[in-house]
């Protein structure tokens, strides 16, 4: 887990009156949970967008869940975005539904390679809509979008399943960081 740092302190002595004893970095802090099955890229897409790296080789799963928070400014304003990496092994769901409620926005990813994983966003849905604060902010997201030569779903799918659920939509790719920051920056508007 990492962190940045939410505050600077100014020692008093030095300047009581210049500036306050301790002043946020930050404007506003917002939660943020990655979700959707396992191998659709979750990790690789938060370490893409924090760091800029993309982890290519052995794939390891996640246990549980982890967090990283990154500054980004939008229309102005600091917003620190606490980003929650879910596991997406069936196994660990109950230890993720706890988080959900304190989440303010959800990025959904499939990867577009695997039919499956965006077969089961409609059950992603159904668990978030049980599970989630109910204005909560959800965006879908057609990962792996560099892998064309073995894309099984096509892109008018995925904005057809956005659309019924009334979400926006986005393909990214972890890899190249195609669409990665702009998915974070739609979500803390
Ligand atoms: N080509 C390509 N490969 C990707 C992309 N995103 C992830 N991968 C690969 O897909 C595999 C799974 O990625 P992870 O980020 O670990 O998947 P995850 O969704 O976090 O999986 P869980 O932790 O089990 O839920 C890894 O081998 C990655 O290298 C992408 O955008 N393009």
């Amino acid at each position: 887990m990492t962190g940045t740092a939410g505050a600077t302190a100014t020692r008093d002595e030095e300047a009581p009156k210049r500036s306050p004893p301790c002043s946020p970095s930050y404007d506003l802090t917002g939660k943020v949970m990655l979700l959707g099955d396992s191998g659709v890229g979750k990790t690789c897409f938060l370490i893409q967008f924090k760091d800029g790296a993309f982890l290519s080789g052995t794939f390891i799963a996640t246990v549980g869940i982890d967090f990283r928070n990154k500054l980004v400014t939008v229309d102005g304003m600091r917003v620190k975005l606490q980003i929650w990496d879910t596991a997406g092994q069936e196994r660990f769901r109950s230890v993720t539904h706890a988080y959900y409620r304190d989440a303010q926005a959800l990025l959904l990813l499939y990867d577009i390679t695997n039919k499956a994983s965006f077969d089961n966003i409609r059950a992603w849905l159904t668990e978030i809509h049980e599970y989630a604060q109910r204005d909560v902010v959800i965006m879908l997201l057609g990962n792996k979008a560099d892998m064309s030569s073995e894309r099984v779903i096509r892109s008018e799918d995925g904005e057809t399943l956005a659309r019924e659920y009334g979400v926006p939509f986005l393909e990214t790719s972890a890899k190249t960081g195609m669409n990665v920051e702009l998915a974070f920056l739609a979500i803390a508007k």
